[in-house]
């Protein structure tokens, strides 16, 4: 029986970034994944919403909440709350493998050939510390960021070690598993949240099985002006739009940083595909279907006489 593998996303209230996920579905087709794409809903997902999606191809799986314990922490963004609903797609064992990517994320380039990373570890892009988002952290005190250690190393006076890798939860290569579903959500009830909220704690709980790829695969924006020395923007197969006012679909250039020229390029190739009407499910299916129709009919004639076409298999005795 073939391993089933799928990209799952999460969606999450009535708002914009449903946007994001249908971008995400048509790039994934405009891409040749061989994959479907999950989208894990939240109930308060409009049934508009749902339809749009499943007009895409989604396969839309509703689940329920993830809350972190009562806490009173700031998280870096309000609505990071929501977030650790993420943590259900870890009970989808009907998949072998799944790629999760988050709704701001756009893959330009295929990368089915990371559902073949050996199993048993996690794998994901390291992030950046550079942003006013980690002014909290010790990390950004210092002026630390595991992307370049070598700018401003950990400096030994610190009784603490510097951070092991840490990543992104933007996009992760993993196994659905319901041991480690459960694991993870005992394990949440007596985390303290912090402030990247189910970043941090999903960082944490696979600490030890954590595998860093490269940010060709999960491309933070801020590496662009963070970290300029180390991006070549034509090699980049997966971009994350987390940079604040960075999401494509409601970009006004007015942040920090967004008036770029290279965000620019980046959020009109977002749109040149969420626009793209031959990449909609309803049209790529046909042109496809066309595409495959005279294969099919050298297949046909190349066929060997012997084989009997189900069709016309004579009825079972
Ligand atoms: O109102 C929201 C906020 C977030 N999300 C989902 O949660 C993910 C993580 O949030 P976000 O990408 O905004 O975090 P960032 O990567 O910018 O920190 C998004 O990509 C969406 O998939 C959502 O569906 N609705
Ligand atoms: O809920 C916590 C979120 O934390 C991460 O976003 C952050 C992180 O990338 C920082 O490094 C950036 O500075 C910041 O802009 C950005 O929002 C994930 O992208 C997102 O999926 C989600 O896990
Ligand atoms: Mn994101």
């Amino acid at each position: 029986m073939t391993a089933k593998r799928a990209y799952v996303t999460f969606l999450a209230g009535n708002g914009d970034y449903v946007k994001g996920v249908v971008g995400l579905a048509k790039g994934l087709r405009k891409a040749k994944s061989a994959y479907p794409l999950m989208v894990a809903i939240l109930p308060d997902v409009p049934m508009e919403h749902r339809e749009i999606l499943r007009s895409q191809g989604c396969i839309v799986r509703e689940i329920q909440p993830v809350y972190p314990p009562e806490n009173r922490t700031q998280f870096a963004m309000a609505y990071y709350v929501i977030n650790y609903s993420k943590l259900r797609i870890w009970e989808f064992v009907e998949y072998e493998k799944m790629i999760y990517l988050d709704g701001d994320i756009q893959v330009f380039d295929n990368i089915d050939h990371l559902f073949d990373l050996p199993k048993g570890f996690f794998y994901a892009a390291m992030d950046c510390f550079c942003e006013k988002t980690w002014s909290n952290s010790p990390q950004y005190k210092i002026g630390y960021c595991q992307q370049s250690p070598e700018k401003q190393p950990w400096p030994p006076s610190m009784e603490s070690p510097p951070p092991p890798p840490y990543f992104n939860a933007g996009m992760f290569v993993y196994e659905p598993n319901l041991l480690t579903y459960f694991d993870l959500l005992e394990t949440l009830k007596i985390t303290p949240p912090t402030s990247f909220a189910e970043q941090d704690f999903l960082n944490s709980f696979f600490r030890n099985f954590y595998k860093p790829i490269s940010h060709v695969y999960n491309f933070v924006l801020a590496l662009l002006w963070r970290h300029p020395e180390k991006v070549e923007i034509d090699k980049l197969k997966v971009v994350h739009y987390c940079a604040a006012g960075s999401k494509p679909w409601r970009y006004t250039g007015k942040e920090e940083n967004m008036e770029r020229e290279d965000i620019k390029i980046l959020v009109k190739k977002w749109w040149e595909i969420y626009e793209d009407k031959s990449l909609d499910y309803w049209n790529f299916s046909i042109d496809e279907q066309a595409k495959l129709e005279p294969l099919i009919q050298v297949l046909d004639e190349e066929e060997d006489d012997n084989i009997i076409k189900p069709a016309t298999a004579p009825s079972a005795a």
